[in-house]
């Protein structure tokens, strides 16, 4: 079968998520010793578990991983990152070293972590750590034609799908996404101004932190891409060929998955956020099983959020990616989860 037709049956996997677990959900946090509404985002946020397992209350994760994509990009021989691309693999390697931020805060939450290549340019060697599925060796220069072919974006996203599987199968209850790929900042920005229809100063930034010069190059690339491919995101596979990445599509497919198994994903930053506008035009019902676990300092963060209607629950000025700030929002979701089992009702209070 075709890749693609694999996504379309993924896609068919995706139920929404239970309104009325949210509901009730709902209705018992106001029952709970507090006063109504007290805890904030942090119900919402139990309201959306809820929804998700179709349980109340919902499951505490005890299980989470996050899975780090990587791949690398042609988009940086037009000067769009000041670091070489060789980087991407020596932080992969460094990942299945236990050497990254990744690590330190994984380990920090209790949460397990796993490397897929989709497409590093350099080839790297085996490590428990890490899957290999190498699509390609990185993608092609988006601002000068498609930087995928249609099936090669199908192949890594069900290449991210096929590991979060793997993952749920082996009883993670929560799946947190993570990204390394040196330039992964400008197709980011590209996917969301595509899905968004918002124009690439308000999406693109300095990603690991480059000088004004490069960002206004930056800029002008996300515009020269999209002018040349025009995308439509009614043909959401179509814009993730030509302006995406193979982690990006990797990203998507952890999401669809996730979401196909009932099992709550937790977006990292921009990268994640522009994946996870891919995951949504193509099932719109993937969203509800979303959690924006942090606000990226780069722009099209907020830009894609607001686009999927998620609000983020913490706001550390992060840019970094790896998925850091997903697993720092996992304690968070773990009280929430806790907060509709645990807590006594308002009408147990002894008051005498
Ligand atoms: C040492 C190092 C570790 C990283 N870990 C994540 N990123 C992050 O920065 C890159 C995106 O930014 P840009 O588009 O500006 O290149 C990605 O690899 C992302 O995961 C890193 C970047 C570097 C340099
Ligand atoms: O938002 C992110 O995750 C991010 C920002 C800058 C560089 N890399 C990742």
């Amino acid at each position: 079968m075709a890749f693609e037709d694999r996504v379309t049956e993924l896609a068919g996997d995706v139920y929404p998520p239970d309104g009325g677990a949210a509901e009730r959900a709902r209705e018992r946090s106001l029952a709970l010793a507090k006063p109504p509404g007290s805890l904030g985002e942090i119900e919402d946020l139990g309201a959306r578990l809820a929804a998700i397992s179709g349980r109340v209350p919902p499951p505490v994760p005890e299980d989470p991983a996050v899975i780090v994509c990587a791949g690398d990009h042609g988009v940086l021989g037009r000067g769009v990152s000041p670091w070489p691309r060789e980087v991407t693999a020596a932080m992969v390697r460094n990942f299945c070293g236990d050497g990254a931020a990744v690590n330190a805060i994984a380990k920090s939450v209790g949460a397990r972590v796993s490397v897929l290549d989709v497409g590093v340019a350099t080839e790297l060697a085996r490590h428990p750590r890490l899957r290999t599925a190498r699509v390609r060796p990185g993608t092609d220069d988006l601002s000068l034609g498609p930087a995928m072919g249609r099936e090669e974006a199908a192949r890594a996203l069900m290449s991210g799908a096929g590991m979060a599987e793997e993952l749920v199968g082996s009883g993670v209850d929560l799946l947190v996404t993570g990204d390394m790929g040196i330039g992964n900042t400008t197709p980011a920005a590209a996917l969301v101004s595509a899905f968004t229809g918002r124009p690439p100063e308000e999406t693109t930034g300095r990603g690991t932190g480059i000088d004004d010069e490069t960002l206004r190059l930056k800029r002008s690339v996300v515009e020269e891409a999209l002018a040349l491919h025009d995308p439509d995101p009614k043909d959401p596979l179509g814009v993730l060929a030509a302006l995406g990445g193979l982690e990006h599509a990797a990203i998507a497919g952890v999401i669809l998955a996730g979401a196909a198994n009932g099992t709550p994903v937790v977006l990292d930053g921009v990268i994640s956020n522009s994946a996870a506008l891919v995951a949504r035009a193509l099932v719109p019902d993937s969203t509800g099983y979303l959690v924006a676990g942090h606000l990226s300092a780069e722009p099209g963060a907020s830009v894609a959020l607001e686009h999927l209607g998620l609000r983020p629950l913490l706001d550390l000025g992060l840019r970094l990616g790896e998925g850091t700030g997903g697993l720092l929002a996992v304690p968070l979701v773990r009280a929430a989860a806790r907060v509709l089992g645990e807590m006594a009702l308002l009408e147990d209070l002894e008051l005498g």
